[in-house]
């Protein structure tokens, strides 16, 4: 028997010989059926998303009792410490279960050597201890790169004009245990230098710090996206040049997966595709591939471009947000670091 949209033929004559109210179009399928309420679209969901599956980026600034507006991302602030304190109680009560922590340097602290990296007690460091000490059982991220702390705006040392990829992973390794000595549970190197997992690994195993867990920015790509970023930390401004020596051509999957390997061989617990809408391919065939741990980052740029289209009422804010949200689940992400993350998660729970 002849078989069209799974109804055999000879059967299609005698459905049409029927009543008048008959529908018109002859389908046994009608996919449609699926979705014709609420609670029978929640039966046949195939991906969701929940707070644990956020991580919530803070930008931190010098002072006490400061929160200062960032014009190109609204909505979001820098904080002093003790205002981070209390994110991190508001994070607590919504149960996101990470922060993830990025530093305004002052410029007076910015040198060639991005020095204050290493500092034990700078911003980071500070907030980190602060956030522990009154909320042990949330987990923080810190980045490891030094372009929060070079007057150039780069993430590695400078020699004429090149950046000096094992020079810089020497720096990034003391960075990274300046972190986890005071407290960091999650080292996320975004650099992009070659070799600086299996370095902040073994400096991380020397020290005893067997349990501090490596999230590698595996593979991060030269992204405009990361303009309001810059703004947030500062660095906009001094920034000579662009990063595309070290971050990747935003042309390429293969070699996405590349990095990624070297990074899982190097001892990276997690990894990391970023930016994340524009890029959620390379999540999808990441996840696929290494099976492992894998995030996204919803970039300064995408948070600006749904708050802004928000802004000017062009589209419905909320709604954008959780459908950019849920795209990363559906592309295989076991969790989004986002901007949105209170939102989202007072949003979730609201459910
Ligand atoms: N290496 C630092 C770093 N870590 C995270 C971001 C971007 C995050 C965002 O845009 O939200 C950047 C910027 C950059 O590489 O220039
Ligand atoms: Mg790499």
């Amino acid at each position: 028997m002849a078989i069209k949209y799974g109804r055999p033929i000879e059967l299609r004559e005698v459905a049409r010989g029927n009543a008048s109210a008959a529908p018109a179009l002859d389908l046994t399928v009608r996919p449609r059926r699926n979705r014709k309420a609420e609670w029978a679209r929640r039966l046949v969901r195939e991906n969701v998303l929940t707070t644990d599956d956020l991580i919530w980026p803070l930008f931190l600034i010098d002072g006490s009792n400061k929160r200062e507006a960032i014009s190109s991302m609204p909505g979001v602030e820098r904080l002093s410490v003790d205002q981070a304190v209390r994110e991190a109680e508001r994070a607590m009560k919504l149960t996101i279960p990470c922060l993830a922590l990025f530093p305004y340097t002052e410029p007076s602290l910015r040198d060639e050597h991005g020095s204050e990296a290493t500092n034990p007690d700078n911003l980071v460091c500070q907030a980190v201890r602060a956030i522990k000490k009154e909320f042990p059982d949330i987990g923080i991220l810190c980045d490891v790169a030094l372009d929060p702390f070079t007057s150039h705006g780069h993430d590695g040392l400078i020699a004429d004009g090149r950046i000096l990829n094992d020079e810089t992973v020497a720096v990034l390794v003391r960075q990274a245990l300046v972190q986890a000595e005071a407290g960091c549970d999650i080292i996320a190197p975004s650099d992009m230098m070659d070799g600086r997992v299996g370095a902040i690994r073994e400096g991380l195993d020397h020290a005893g710090l067997l349990d501090v867990q490596i999230m590698a920015y595996a593979a991060k790509y030269a992204s405009a996206f990361y303009g309001p970023f810059r703004d947030a930390i500062g660095s906009a401004k001094t920034l000579t040049g662009d990063k595309r020596t070290y971050q990747m051509d935003s042309a390429n999957t293969d070699e996405a997966l590349r990095e990624v390997e070297l990074d899982i061989a190097e001892g990276a617990d997690m990894v990391m595709v970023k930016p994340g809408m524009p890029y959620l391919d390379v999540v999808r065939r990441v996840k696929d591939t290494f099976a492992m741990p894998t995030f996204a980052y919803q970039v300064s740029g995408e948070y600006a471009m749904i708050a802004a289209a928000a802004g000017n009422g062009w589209l419905d804010g909320e709604r954008a947000m959780m459908e950019s949200l849920l795209a990363f689940k559906r592309a295989g992400a076991d969790g989004v670091l986002t901007y949105f993350a209170p939102k989202a998660a007072e949003k979730i729970r609201a459910q």
